[in-house]
């Protein structure tokens, strides 16, 4: 496998006057969690929005698994590998949980034809999506319409949808947001285990879960990479306690 999975290198995205990216680089190496933090407005989603395609980059370019997808739109970008779940829940909100999976499913087979079978007994739908709602922690909750379920089982559902898309890469933005204790525990362990099957950019604003997960953490500040380094060499990084962690000079 390349050595960088995700590559991004100088990205500018300006809105009106504000430089919301502000040649920003970063990379995501295989088997790793790397954690993008920074204060409220730093431009962290902007970041994420421009790796998955739905935001144009001013200038600079995005690399993923050794090709320059700088200029592809989302859909390629995620039948390429690369998954990204969103601050906010993209689900079919009436379909039930199974539903949404096998929806993630089918497309990532790419077979329309399924259309004229009678689609929720289809087995080859039915059985991978199960087994990613398993994954989660969902199994039980398969007939239960999106909208019904608590919010942090939807973020869970969130995940089971990226996976059925067979990533390379993931691209996880706040999946701890809104979870209780309890549920941001069981995530982090998740997360923990799914690192091995394909390397996660997470964008995180609890600390506790990044410093749990986190391989490596970089840190943006009005759009710029102020500092990349482990958690410990984050934490006792000068600049990153007066930038971010609020600590005075
Ligand atoms: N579409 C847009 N048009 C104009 N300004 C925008 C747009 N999107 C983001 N911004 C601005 O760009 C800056 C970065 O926003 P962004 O949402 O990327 O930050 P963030 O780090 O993700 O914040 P948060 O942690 O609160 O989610 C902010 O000042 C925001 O107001």
């Amino acid at each position: 496998m390349a050595e960088r999975v995700l590559e991004v290198k100088d990205l500018e995205k300006s809105f009106g006057a504000l430089k919301a990216t502000n040649g920003a680089s970063l990379d995501l190496r295989p088997g790793e969690i790397h954690a993008l933090i920074g204060p409220n407005g730093a431009g962290k989603s902007t970041l994420i929005n421009q790796i998955s395609g739905a935001l144009a980059p001013d200038a600079g370019s995005i690399r993923f698994l050794g090709t320059d997808i700088t200029m592809l739109d989302t859909a390629r970008r995620a039948r390429m590998g690369l998954a990204r779940t969103f601050q906010i829940s993209s689900l079919a909100q009436e379909f039930s949980a199974l539903r949404n999976v096998m929806l993630a499913v089918q497309a990532r087979q790419g077979t329309s034809l399924r259309f004229f079978r009678p689609v929720m007994r289809d087995a080859s739908l039915t059985e991978p999506a199960m087994r990613m709602l398993s994954r989660v922690g969902l199994a039980g909750r398969a007939n239960v319409p999106a909208a019904a379920l608590s919010h942090g089982e939807r973020r869970q559902l969130e995940i089971a949808v990226a996976l059925a898309m067979e990533p390379k890469a993931f691209l996880l933005d706040e999946p701890m947001a809104g979870m209780g204790p309890e549920g941001s525990k069981a995530l982090t362990g998740f997360l923990h285990g799914l690192r091995q099957e394909a390397p996660i950019l997470l964008v995180e604003h609890d600390m506790d879960a990044v410093f749990a997960l986190a391989d490596r953490v970089s840190v943006l500040v009005y759009g710029r990479i102020i500092a990349t380094g482990s958690v410990s060499e984050i934490r006792n990084d000068p600049e990153v306690r007066r930038a971010y962690l609020g600590e005075p000079a």
